[in-house]
């Protein structure tokens, strides 16, 4: 009855899609399955008989088994063998060498020491193309589709972050507010495709003029900002009228038409002014002098008044 059982189980073990192996106190291979045998690059009649570490460093001289984080195998298959028996059971992940994963569980029973290695590897998978989808899940919540530039949302997260660093470090931050002037014609005269095309040019020219570490992005409509971290509002203003003249210069051409058109662009720049100034007080206070700049002829830039107000 018992050799029946016996003769069973291990039909069973040889038919379970997991790894399974059994080492005595001296860590000598007493059984595995076909599965186990494979992981180290063996058959079951090579393997019996081999220590742990023996099999091992078999697998690792092939290019098998299991990835390791060092370049030194003795070295780090003792640190392994020292820890592998401390508790009665312990699980991990391993990822081998052939692109799978593994969930191993050890399990230390009289001195001898149990390992079941799970394949994971359809869980690994499913795992990383859910993370790429919320990635690119995050990057269209993030991202303005006509422009491809951050879009209102992205730069609220951005803004509170560049605010609480410069107050935390006391550094300078500054931000452009920028409303391409009478854009309205733009789309009465040329249609609103050109339209959407002057925007995408628009958005490409300021990302291009711009620091690595500035952020630019569309609020709505022909109203885009840029955050100037690391700068003072003397900086910030000739950035804005240097951007500004070479903007009056470029010629834009519509696809298919080829229309030509030229835009200029109205400013109005805020710095951060320390404690109590917030995001919504800093693009305000950008409003404010945009508008001066649309009352003094359009195509200029105006630099916030110092907050709070002086007076
Ligand atoms: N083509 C296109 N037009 C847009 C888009 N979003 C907003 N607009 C247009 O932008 C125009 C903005 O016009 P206004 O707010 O009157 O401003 P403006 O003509 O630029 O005049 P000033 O700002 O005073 O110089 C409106 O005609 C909107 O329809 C867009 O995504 N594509």
């Amino acid at each position: 009855m018992n050799s029946q059982i016996n003769d069973l189980l291990f039909r069973l073990l040889d038919e379970t899609p997991n790894a399974f192996g059994v080492f005595d106190s001296n860590n000598q291979l007493l059984y595995c399955n076909a599965n186990m045998a494979s992981v180290f690059g063996l058959s079951r009649q090579q393997a019996k008989g081999l220590t742990h570490r023996e099999l091992m460093r078999n697998a690792y001289s092939s290019g098998l088994g299991v990835r390791i984080d060092s370049e030194d195998f003795e070295q780090w298959i003792n640190d392994v063998e020292s820890r592998q028996r401390l508790d009665p059971v312990r699980t991990f992940e391993s990822g081998l060498m052939n692109g799978e994963w593994l969930k191993i569980t050890q399990v230390t029973i009289d001195n001898h020491l149990v390992l079941i290695g799970t394949n994971i590897t359809e869980l690994k998978d499913t795992e990383a193309r859910l993370r790429a989808a919320l990635e690119e899940l995050s990057d269209v919540a993030n991202t303005d589709v006509l422009t491809n530039a951050a879009n209102r949302r992205h730069f609220f997260n951005r803004a509170g972050e560049e605010l609480a660093r410069a107050q935390r470090y006391q550094h300078p931050l500054c931000l452009m507010l920028l409303d391409i002037d009478y854009f309205k014609q733009v789309n009465d005269l040329f249609g609103h495709h050109a339209g959407d095309q002057v925007l995408q040019f628009f958005a490409r020219f300021y990302e291009n003029g711009l620091r690595k570490i500035d952020f630019f992005a569309r609020l709505g409509g022909e109203e885009f900002v840029v955050l100037l971290p690391e700068t003072q509002l003397h900086d910030a203003m000739t950035l804005a009228n240097r951007l500004r003249k070479q903007l009056a210069l470029q010629s834009i051409y519509t696809m298919p038409e080829e229309q030509k058109i030229q835009i200029t662009v109205s400013t109005g720049v805020s710095q951060f002014e320390g404690s109590g100034d917030s995001v919504q007080t800093l693009l305000s206070r950008a409003d404010e002098a945009l508008y001066r700049a649309k009352a003094h002829g359009r195509n200029c830039c105006e630099a916030a008044a110092p907050w709070p107000a002086a007076g």
